[in-house]
């Protein structure tokens, strides 16, 4: 295990508390439904079309059905005419095959009748009573869907790990799949620990609470559904009887504050008294070195613990690289998506690895550039409007402008 002695005693590093969660967490239970009632889970199972796609041969057009070789001699001095003998509406077959010199009247999406090979869609065509003209030859196979085209029945349409969303949703059910397996959403709660923290905050020490608001607008932002969060005070009775039920009921619990070094950091203590085990805790990360990491195995469950430090800085940065993680080693998420960019100033070395909000912009070449912004201290937030982007600079040494670093997108 990869561990740093920065000044701050012995830290874990950020990569190995990241393999920590996928290592230690296993998938939620697995649950069966129709995709849309699943929105937003992640796919368990492959997924393979239960139909040939299109499903029948179609028009692409409204227009005309008739046979490619009626229509060879056709000129503008010589137009095909041909008799419309019926029409085909979508959603209904033809009720005879069509006959060699014969036109159907057809709509987009309409099944093709037998003996058709060729649509002539009706801006090309001149209709005199039941008759129709064409001045020009059409291919075999014009404005035609052939069945399949798209994919055949048993083709695979999505895999394991995808998320279902609105498009992947619509595929599914083009591709006549009923049911899908996906694993379960996470049920969270939201532990807000801090004798100073209110929603109206009186008496002179007091300060409002960021980290609930913070917290449950990331889970709804990325399609969770909203936390139930509540303020819980710095003594061991109340967070014992908070965290005691929030550990019964959700699968991931998420607390803020209370869980650095100081006599009321309660998190820790209270969470070995319930059985928690500590996986780890303090990572070689700034801000959010005193993030904890807990489980409690029960029959066959897991119960996970986040302990995030109290300062919203922190707790933002913690949302982002590490609950973002857990998530997905949950099956609930997938993985956060780091990517490179180019620095436009320098930053000054750190023992610990920093986790920096900076405004993000793509330069002529369509290159990241990454902008450090003020106020970065653990305590502050009110670069959120400007930031775009969380970038990571390894600790121990000075990086000069030019040089790259990984980001991941904010919020
Ligand atoms: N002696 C040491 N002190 C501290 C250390 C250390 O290593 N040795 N670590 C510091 C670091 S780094 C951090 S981060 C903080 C984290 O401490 P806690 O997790 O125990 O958090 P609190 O003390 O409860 O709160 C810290 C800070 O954040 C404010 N806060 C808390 N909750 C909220 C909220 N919901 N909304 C707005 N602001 C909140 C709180 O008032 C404090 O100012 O510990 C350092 N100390
Ligand atoms: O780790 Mo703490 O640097 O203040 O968030």
């Amino acid at each position: 295990m990869s561990e740093s002695d920065c000044g701050h005693g012995v830290l874990l590093a950020l990569d190995e508390a990241i393999a920590q969660y996928h290592r230690q967490l296993r998938p939620l239970p697995v649950q069966r439904a129709a995709p849309d009632v699943l929105r937003g889970q992640m796919l368990a199972q492959e997924v393979f079309a239960q139909v040939d796609l299109p499903m029948f041969t179609q028009s692409a057009v409204d227009g005309y059905a008739l046979r490619s070789a009626d229509t060879q001699a056709a000129s503008a001095a010589q137009p095909a005419r041909l008799p419309v003998v019926a029409e085909v509406r979508a959603g209904v077959e033809a009720a005879a095959p069509l006959a060699p010199g014969e036109a159907m009247r057809i709509f987009t999406g309409g099944r093709v009748p037998e003996g058709a090979d060729t649509i002539a869609r009706q801006e090309i065509v001149h209709r005199d009573g039941q008759h129709m003209l064409l001045a020009a030859a059409l291919p075999a196979g014009t404005d035609i869907r052939p069945r399949g085209e798209e994919l055949r029945a048993g083709a695979r349409v999505a895999s394991a790990g995808q998320r279902l969303h609105s498009g992947l949703i619509a595929a599914l059910a083009m591709a006549g799949v009923g049911e899908v397996a996906a694993y379960r959403a996470p049920r969270v709660r939201v532990l807000i620990t801090g004798d100073e923290i209110s929603s109206a905050p009186a008496g002179g020490a007091q300060v409002f609470d960021a980290n609930g608001p913070l917290t449950r607008s990331w889970f709804a932002e990325r399609g969770y559904a909203l936390p139930e969060c509540r303020l819980v005070a710095d003594t061991r009775e109340e967070l014992h009887a908070a965290l005691r039920e929030a550990l019964d009921e959700a699968d991931l619990v998420i607390t803020t504050g209370g869980v650095s070094v100081g006599d009321y950091d309660l998190v820790r203590p209270v969470s070995v008294a319930l059985g928690v085990k500590e996986i780890f805790w303090q990572v070689a990360q700034k801000p959010g070195k005193p993030l904890y990491f807990g489980l409690r195995e029960e029959a066959g469950a897991q119960k996970v613990i986040m302990g995030l430090p109290g300062n919203p800085g922190a707790v933002l940065a913690c949302l982002q690289v590490h609950v973002a993680e857990v998530l997905a080693a949950l099956g609930a998420g997938e993985r956060p998506c780091w990517r490179a960019g180019v620095l436009t100033a320098q930053l000054r070395a750190d023992s610990r690895e920093q986790l920096l909000r900076m405004r993000l912009a793509l330069d002529e070449t369509g290159r990241a550039q990454l902008t450090p912004l003020p106020r970065q201290a653990s305590h502050m937030l009110s670069n959120m409007a400007q930031a775009s982007a969380l970038v990571r600079i390894a600790p121990g040494r000075a990086v000069q402008a030019g040089e790259t670093a990984q980001w991941v997108a904010l919020p």
